[in-house]
């Protein structure tokens, strides 16, 4: 029997950074973010709707979304952030069911699935487990703005963008704290996996 676990936190709270221990422990994870990535890719219905809608001012020369103008145009906007997500989720969804069930009729002992939006899109249904990678705001604002280069002000929109990270962990089964070192967080990692007997 396959274990579905659901992976979430905020942004650059180190959810790719603990899918990458599963991905090293023989663990599969579907990551929401690639389904999300492939879905708009040229050719793709989502991406047909998303240039109707947005114009043709959010592509790069070669005619892939230039996802840097797509992303300031909809984290400046909720109304365009909704139609966005009403365009893109129904595609990630689809394409992450039919990844689950190839991981469940494999008999793989666990699959992980890593949505950022697992609360906010109502997808609990599709996981057994949860598990909420914590960080505290200043640590959330600071990698953010490490690894992306935004301003405060961009970062700062993004993470506005999301439920709370504090209200997501009472949501949780079980929380990792990624305040500290990435050993840290792999030593939780292990305890989890450990209770769960995978
Ligand atoms: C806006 C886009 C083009 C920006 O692309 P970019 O490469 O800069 O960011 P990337 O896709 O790697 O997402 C980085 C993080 O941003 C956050 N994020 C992305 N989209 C959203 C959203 N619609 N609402 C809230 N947070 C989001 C998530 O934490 C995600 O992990 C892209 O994020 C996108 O297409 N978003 C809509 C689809 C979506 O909601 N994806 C996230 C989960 S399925
Ligand atoms: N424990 C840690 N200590 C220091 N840096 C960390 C730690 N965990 C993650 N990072 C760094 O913080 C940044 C965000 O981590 P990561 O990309 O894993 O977050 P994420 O939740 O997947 O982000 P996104 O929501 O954008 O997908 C990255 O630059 C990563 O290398």
């Amino acid at each position: 029997m396959t274990l579905i676990i659901g992976l979430t936190g905020g942004i650059a709270s180190g959810k790719s950074t603990v899918s990458a221990m599963f991905t090293e422990l023989g663990i599969t994870v579907i990551d929401a973010d690639i389904e999300a990535r492939l879905a708009v890719e040229p050719g793709e219905q989502a991406y047909q709707e998303i240039v109707r809608h947005f114009g043709p001012g959010i592509l790069e020369q070669n005619g892939s979304i230039n996802r840097s103008a797509l992303g300031s145009i909809i984290f400046a906007n909720e109304e365009k952030r909704l139609k966005l997500n009403s365009i893109v989720h129904p595609a990630v969804r689809e394409r992450m069911a039919i990844k689950r069930q190839q991981a469940v009729a494999s008999n793989e002992k666990a699959v992980v699935l890593d949505i950022p939006l697992l609360f906010e899109s109502k997808l609990t249904g599709l996981v057994e487990k949860i598990i909420v990678v914590y960080v505290d705001e200043k640590t959330q604002l600071d990698r953010l703005i490490g690894r992306n280069g935004f301003s405060e002000e961009e970062a700062i929109t993004r993470i506005r963008s999301q439920m709370p990270l504090k209200d997501k962990i009472v949501l949780a089964d079980e929380v990792i704290d990624n305040n500290g070192t990435i050993e840290q967080s792999r030593e939780q990692l292990m305890k989890i996996l450990d209770k769960w007997a995978i």
